[in-house]
């Protein structure tokens, strides 16, 4: 799940961090004479008894009337304590003006005078209750003389009174029963954990805390001891700062470079070796539009990849998204390379011929030649009908894989399949029944957002809401996500959050392993930064290579590298190439101003269009 947001160059970061106590200042306040004098005169006062103490803001959220309520079902149940357990309970004044705590104060208030009326005598008080603050002292001694606190807050953010009472519980080791609706509930392991709307539950809990055996008590106490005194209100601080430096060291806009024309234009100038050219589609090389079939390439842009892609050593992929069927339709006519459903598909550019990339082992096989109806199919909510025989189709080109049992090499890390129109893919054996598992649940969202439509590629769905209502399309779409999550928890199946879409794609492919693969097609000496995509390059046929033979190979090789892209599906391309090539040779670009691990920025498409235009008119 996310647990940040982006908006206009800043970053929300959403973290938990539970705040702590001082417990040196309740540890030395123990020491001091006049505490432990009252301390010694509340042991004597409430001798024989069992002493609870409970300490609130009269608050609603506190759960006074339902600790009340327990007391009294406790004295009802086990008559044998009435006379022996006293619950000294303090009640801080809180927003006295307000109608519905004037009214907490009179249930309150009666409640006390009710039980304190059936149960007392002249010796014997059920209740103490001070419905007023009480000084550090006198609120230290009381924590000390108490053989159980107790606290039945329905809601509670943390609950300090929790934490302070177990710092004054070293000699006595008393009982602490703790709502499940604390934040503190979820650190203090060996307390009494109850649901204070459970009456019964409560009144258990008042039984079990006075009557617990010491050696039990004493075993609670050093669990909570340990966290009350480790998870301080200073641990919290340095814990918090540490979290932002790091979110702010992560996300630092201002390491962001602009890609500046004039350099990229030098550098491509002056290599002399091949160049590869990556370039996402939507939002890259043009402005996203509510429908995407009408989201075609400018004449503009085509011309730049034609002429690009035709210079000696540079080769144009065009890594998308979109499906097989749009990027043919749209591209063929540029020669460049493609790659297609977020790495699920890919082709090199025309000019290198149909069988670049099939290594030695490869070639040995013979790849199926498919019938060239595979591609292109039109997308499914165009005609829907087509679908099943894209999924046929699909199946059958499964059939001509290079299957793992006819290769002993290891190097060979996907199972190509080739198609004769130079597609190849890189999914292995997708299961294409999960897109019949959440199709019905895209459905009821279509059914229920006016303006939202599913497209189906060959693998991926995406569900658009662009042309809904932008803040109930917003709404549904991170509820559909929410549900899609729980489903696809045991698939492997990503859901990947785009321009306004939710895409489901096979979670082993993205456009990383795309951009990769067409690397080492081009027999690239990959370098080994770190192990994020695991895809190392191992020719059989190449001797192994240290680090910076490596590099220096690799410069022979290629010696110029841009890649652009806008999206979070880009940024999996941005890691690959930053892991994987000498960064002199790199130049990854993203557009718009944004956490990215890309290297350089641009402001807009008009800036790529301009990038690339800069570089075509480099001689
Ligand atoms: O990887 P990309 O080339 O950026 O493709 C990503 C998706 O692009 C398309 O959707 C986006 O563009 C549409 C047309 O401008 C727009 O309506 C939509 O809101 C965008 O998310 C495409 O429809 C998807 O299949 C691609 O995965
Ligand atoms: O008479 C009193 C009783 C309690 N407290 C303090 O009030 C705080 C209550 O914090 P807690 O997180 O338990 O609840 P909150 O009132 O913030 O919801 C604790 O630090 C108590 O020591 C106080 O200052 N005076």
């Amino acid at each position: 799940m996310p647990n940040g947001v982006e908006f206009e160059g800043n970053k929300v970061h959403v973290g938990t961090f539970p705040i702590g106590i001082d417990p040196v200042k309740f540890s030395e306040s123990l020491k001091n004479s006049k505490v432990q004098e009252r301390i010694a005169s509340l042991q004597e006062k409430f001798k024989g008894k069992k002493l609870i103490v409970g300490v609130d803001r009269l608050d609603y959220i506190k759960g006074v009337p339902q600790k009340l309520q327990a007391l009294e079902n406790f004295l009802t149940n086990y008559p044998e304590w009435q006379g022996k357990v006293v619950l000294v309970q303090v009640a801080v004044p809180s927003r006295e003006g307000v109608a519905d705590y004037q009214h907490l104060d009179t249930v309150v208030n009666e409640l006390v005078g009710k039980i304190n009326g059936r149960f007392g005598t002249v010796e014997y008080m059920p209740i103490h209750y001070i419905h007023n603050s009480v000084n550090f002292e006198e609120l230290v001694s009381l924590y000390s003389a108490a053989d159980a606190c107790i606290i039945t807050s329905t809601r509670d953010g943390m609950n300090l009174v929790s934490y302070e009472y177990i710092c004054c519980q070293r000699e006595k080791h008393g009982v602490l029963i703790l709502s499940e609706f604390t934040g503190a509930a979820q650190s203090l392991n060996g307390s009494i954990i109850v649901n204070p709307w459970n009456t019964e539950e409560l009144t258990s809990s008042i039984y079990e805390a006075v009557t617990m055996p010491e050696q039990q008590k004493a075993l609670n106490h050093d669990k909570l001891y340990n966290i009350v005194t480790k998870y301080t209100a200073a641990y919290w601080g340095g814990n918090f700062v540490r979290e932002l430096q790091r979110v702010c060291e992560e996300f630092d806009p201002k390491k962001l470079l602009r890609l500046k024309n004039d350099t990229l234009v030098d550098k491509f100038r002056s290599s002399i070796s091949r160049k590869i050219i990556f370039l996402d589609y939507d939002g890259t090389l043009n402005a996203n539009h509510k429908l995407p079939e009408f989201s075609r390439p400018t004449a503009a842009v085509l011309s730049m990849l034609t002429a690009l892609n035709s210079r000696p050593d540079v080769y144009v992929y065009i890594l998308s998204g979109r499906s097989r069927y749009y990027l043919d339709k749209w591209f063929a006519e540029t020669g460049v390379g493609l790659s297609a459903e977020h790495g699920c598909f890919y082709k090199h550019p025309n000019k290198l011929g149909p069988k670049f990339g099939m290594g030695e082992l490869e070639r040995r096989v013979s790849a199926v030649d498919l019938n060239d109806s595979e591609v292109p199919v039109p997308p499914r909510y165009i005609i829907e009908v087509i679908c099943g025989l894209t999924k046929f189709l699909f199946r059958l080109s499964m059939t001509g894989s290079v299957s793992s049992d006819t290769s002993d090499d290891s190097s060979i890390d996907y199972k190509k399949k080739i198609s004769s129109s130079g597609w190849i893919a890189l999914v292995d054996e997708v299961d294409l029944s999960y897109r019949d598992t959440i199709r019905p649940l895209l459905q009821h969202y279509t059914d229920r957002t006016p303006g939202s439509f599913i497209e189906e590629k060959e693998i991926n769905l995406t569900w658009h809401y662009g042309n809904a209502d932008p803040e109930f399309g917003s709404w549904q779409a991170a509820d559909l996500q929410v549900n899609l999550e729980k489903i696809l928890s045991h698939m492997a199946v990503s859901v990947i959050l785009g321009n306004k879409t939710l895409e489901l794609r096979p979670s082993s492919i993205d456009k990383g392993a795309a951009a990769k693969t067409i690397l080492k097609d081009f027999g690239l000496h990959l370098l080994k930064h770190n192990n994020h995509h695991q895809l190392q390059h191992k020719s059989p046929l190449s001797p192994p290579l240290s680090p910076n033979s490596h590099s220096h190979a690799q410069k022979q090789e290629l010696d110029f590298l841009l890649c652009i892209g806008d999206g979070k599906t880009d940024e999996a391309v941005f890691q690959v190439l930053t892991d994987s090539l000498e960064e002199s040779i790199v130049n990854t670009c993203t557009v718009g101003k944004k956490q990215t691990l890309a290297k350089y920025y641009v402001e807009s498409v008009k800036d790529v269009l301009g990038v690339l235009g800069g570089l075509c008119e480099t001689k």
